[in-house]
């Protein structure tokens, strides 16, 4: 369980974190959402004390990170997937990590056989792709078989069986009761991975629920029809005052739900083929519960359809 209460940050004039109060749960994974710079990473690291807050508590457990006896058996956590010594092989990163911090030796094969890097080893850790330093610093994370685990945009850069693979280990690390907070600005990957959401702008709490209240709150309430009198349907909707949008060969209807569309059809005797309600992506929730605050770029899960708007003072 982490908990943060009006956890504040900022550096200089810049607020990186605005009185934030969240908490995180065991036993299923939590997504942290929010464009770049919103104030995510400052979160993390502030959760493990590798930053002091300005103002606020974030706690593990109860406790604050300097206040925990066996911190890598509380908390593990993936900031930088890179951070390993390029010369290092895979298992003597993960043996330097153990016996600098008293766990035991034989964690080492176990956690590299977790995730699935027995076979290269031996090898130096600076010739992995990407995704193989972040199955390392994940074994990394989980050497001292924590109950809190901390996950900083892991798919970030990732092929989409890399993404699969994390998407699917999160899952498995939830399953063993495990608390599992992940970052991300890729709203259709948390859609995937989170069960519940803490969604942050500007370094302010937007809001906390689970995954499918976030969407079902926010998402657009519109209605796909489809007729073989299409032009005179929409003529009617448009008169109740319907929102009406040509999609191939069916109409977007918003601001009317599906049961009055399909009165005004039955008044008229026009058949219908199709009446159904869409549910909104997260992406267009997003977009409706911060407003202005941030732009998204959505689909592909590519740099380049990501998000777009960092903080920028
Ligand atoms: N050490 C620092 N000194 C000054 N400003 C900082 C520092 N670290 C972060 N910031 C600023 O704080 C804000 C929040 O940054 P942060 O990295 O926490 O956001 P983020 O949500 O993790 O975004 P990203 O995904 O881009 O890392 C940004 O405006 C950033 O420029």
């Amino acid at each position: 369980m982490i908990e943060a209460e009006g956890l504040t940050k900022r550096y200089g004039k810049t607020v990186a974190v605005d009185q934030l109060s969240f908490s995180v749960a065991a036993g299923r994974v939590t997504g942290f959402l929010g464009p770049n710079g919103a104030g995510k990473s400052t979160t993390m690291r502030m959760i493990l004390g590798l930053d002091n807050p300005t103002a606020g508590r974030v706690s593990i457990g109860g406790k604050r990170y300097h206040e925990l006896k066996n911190p890598l058996r509380t908390v593990g956590a993936l900031l930088d997937a890179k951070w390993v010594h390029p010369n290092r092989s895979a298992r003597a990163h993960l043996a330097w990590m153990a016996k600098s911090n008293k766990i035991a030796a034989s964690r080492v094969d176990e956690v590299l056989d977790t995730v699935g890097l027995t076979s290269v080893a031996g090898k130096r850790a600076g010739g992995f792709s990407l995704g193989m330093s972040q199955r390392l610093g994940i074994a990394a994370a989980l050497l001292g078989d924590p109950e809190v685990l901390l996950f900083d945009e892991p798919v970030n850069g990732l092929d989409p069986e890399g993404i699969l693979w994390i998407r699917k280990f999160m899952h498995r690390l939830a399953d063993e009761g495990r608390t599992v907070f992940v970052s991300s600005h890729l709203l259709s990957e948390m859609a995937l991975t989170a069960s519940e959401l803490v969604v942050i702008g500007r370094g302010k709490l937007i809001s906390q629920s689970s995954t499918k209240d976030f969407v079902a709150r926010a998402s657009e309430n519109t209605v796909k029809v489809r007729s073989p009198q299409l032009p005179q349907l929409g003529q009617l909707l448009t008169n109740a005052s319907a929102q009406v949008t040509a999609d191939d060969d069916a109409l977007i209807v918003s601001d009317l739900d599906s049961a009055k569309i399909g009165e005004i059809a039955a008044q008229h005797g026009i058949v219908l083929h199709e009446l159904s309600p869409l549910q909104g992506s997260l992406e267009q929730a997003f977009m409706q519960i911060t407003g202005d605050s941030v732009e998204y770029h959505t689909g592909l899960e590519t740099e380049a359809a990501q998000i777009l708007a960092p903080t920028g003072q």
